[in-house]
């Protein structure tokens, strides 16, 4: 395979699409797909497409199809390594409790979420669907003993900052940040913010423009 030329940002931010996407098809017992296919199913254009997967190497030329297999392998090696990740919610609230009943399904067989974090004694002890809800004070040892690289961050604003910087100094390499707060972390961490509230305003702004 041809890995030489670099996938672009804006590729590679689509590849979680077409895992998905290619997740989907393996499921419903699909071997090949085409780039029309895949278009009318995420609504990216199929020159987009087909530059996309220009830098796939081989796995990218198409003429009878994608092969669903070979690509999943792919995007999985590029969206996250071979690695499994081992996740943690920090704060198990309204979000977080969310969150944990979520089983992020598509992505499930290379993610682990080993435990949640909270301090609000009546939280702590109590299981999640399968997840237990451990003090965050055990934070920086649960982070240790069970290699938890990524954390998501779903506490009330006004100490998420504080958190990320004992999240960081206890090995956590990359924070799903759903607290409204900025975070001030150094180069070794990637920080992802999701903000509900303005994909919401991003609706409304289509909404008016069509
Ligand atoms: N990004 C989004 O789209 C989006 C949507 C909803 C909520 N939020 C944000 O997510 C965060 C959580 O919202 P929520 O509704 O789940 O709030 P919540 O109050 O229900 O949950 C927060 C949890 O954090 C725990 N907590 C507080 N301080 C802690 C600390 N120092 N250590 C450990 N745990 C601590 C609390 O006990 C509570 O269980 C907020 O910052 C909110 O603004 C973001």
């Amino acid at each position: 395979m041809n890995n030489k030329k670099k996938i672009p940002n804006a590729t590679m931010k689509r590849l979680p699409l077409y895992y998905r996407f290619f997740k989907n098809s393996e499921k419903s017992g699909v071997d090949r797909v085409s780039s029309r296919e895949i278009s009318e199913a995420l609504d990216i254009d199929s020159a987009t497409i087909r530059r996309d997967f220009s830098y796939f190497g081989e796995l990218g030329r198409k003429g009878y199809g994608y092969n669903v297999k070979s690509l999943l392998k792919f995007f999985m090696e590029h969206i996250q390594g071979n690695q499994k990740r081992n996740v943690a919610i920090i704060g198990a609230g309204n979000l977080g409790s969310a969150l944990l009943n979520y089983k992020f399904s598509n992505i499930n067989d290379r993610m682990n979420i080993v435990a949640a974090f909270d301090n609000n004694s009546s939280i702590v002890g109590t299981t999640i669907n399968d997840t237990t809800v451990h003090h965050s004070d055990e934070i920086e040892k649960m982070a240790e003993d069970h290699g938890i690289d990524v954390a998501i961050l779903t506490l009330p604003a006004e100490v998420s900052q504080e958190m990320a910087e004992r999240l960081e100094a206890a090995g956590i390499k990359g924070i799903l940040n759903f607290t409204p707060m900025r975070l001030d972390v150094s180069d070794g961490i990637y920080v992802h913010n999701i903000d509900l509230s303005v994909e919401l305003q991003a609706l409304f702004f289509y909404m008016k423009h069509i």
